[in-house]
């Protein structure tokens, strides 16, 4: 068997086409929505998805803010760009790009976002929200996940999705989306940590494997007809990704998404979701 590909750029470019119509309807109502980001630092990776979300934006008709700290920026100036962007109205959502470099206390700098302008579903209210079932933004990569199998058609409902990672970004929050009564899966969350990671990945319907680690999920690993999401990225020296899922596994799964191609560009267009939906959210308040 060799694995059916989980799309990602077709599914975000699809996603992104419908967003461009919803765009086209608030300007109708006068509302131009506006992607703030901050990038502090000069990593090229978190560079080069920064410049991913605002080219995103553009091809949607969303308007870009875009900040920028040098790595050796304090928290108090980290702090005074994120005041100034809940005060911007033409920035209608943001993001703050992690990593923040090392000393700076992400969790502050999130927390003083304004919970209504939270772009990446990160701030403490949202991931709240999420806890208690409410509508309100989500974070990017679990969504996209969800997302990327469901328009492939992979079964969810009664799933056991086994999640390798325990990032806030991934791994702590994509449990929380996939157990809510519309998705219906059954989760177990593993780490670097666990004891028998491949005793439990040999158990799942489906693996999101977003440890960081390269090569972390091996063929023998996986049950024959699995679906597996590719999640961690790692660079080897020439700077080329490699995934958490050895290349073996295109032979044992029945869906597999690509890296690069699968989850990073579903996660940008779940993004590009969740400003277009702040803006609709903030339009019919004022209405
Ligand atoms: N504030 C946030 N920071 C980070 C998030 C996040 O969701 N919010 N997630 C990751 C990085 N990330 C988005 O920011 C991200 C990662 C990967 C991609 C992507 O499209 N990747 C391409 C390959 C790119 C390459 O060659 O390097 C792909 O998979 O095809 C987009 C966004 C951590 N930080």
């Amino acid at each position: 068997m060799t694995a059916q590909i989980l799309d990602g750029k077709a599914t975000a470019a699809a996603i992104k086409s419908e967003l461009a119509e919803r765009v086209k309807a608030l300007k109708a109502q006068g509302v131009t929505p506006g992607l703030g980001t901050l990038l502090v630092g000069d990593d090229p990776g978190s560079r080069w998805y920064v410049n991913g979300k605002h080219r995103d934006c553009a091809e949607v008709g969303i308007a870009s803010i875009q900040r920028e700290l040098p790595a050796t920026a304090t928290q108090e100036e980290i702090e005074a760009v994120v005041r100034e962007l809940n005060e911007n109205p033409a920035c209608t959502g943001y993001i703050v790009q992690l990593p923040l470099p090392k000393g700076i206390d992400t969790n502050r700098v999130l927390q003083l976002m304004d919970p209504a302008k939270d772009a990446d579903g990160l701030h403490p209210m949202s991931l709240g929200r999420l806890v208690l079932n409410e509508t309100g933004p989500l974070p990017c990569t679990p969504n996209g996940i969800v997302e990327l199998l469901r328009r492939h058609g992979v079964e969810i409902n009664g799933a056991h999705v086994v999640v390798v990672g325990r990032g806030i970004t991934v791994g702590r929050s994509i449990g929380l989306l996939l157990t809510r009564r519309s998705e219906n899966a059954t989760v177990t969350l593993c780490h670097t940590g666990t004891r028998d990671l491949p005793g439990l990945l040999r158990q799942a319907d489906i693996i999101v494997a977003a440890a960081g680690v390269p090569h972390l999920v091996k063929p023998e690993d996986v049950k024959p007809g699995a679906a597996v999401l590719d999640v961690g990225v790692s660079r080897d020296e020439n700077g080329k990704i490699v995934g958490d899922v050895h290349p073996g596994v295109r032979e044992v799964a029945a869906w597999l998404s690509p890296n690069p191609g699968g989850v990073g560009p579903m996660t940008r267009a779940l993004l590009v979701q969740n400003v277009v939906e702040a803006a609709e959210r903030a339009a019919d308040a004022a209405h």
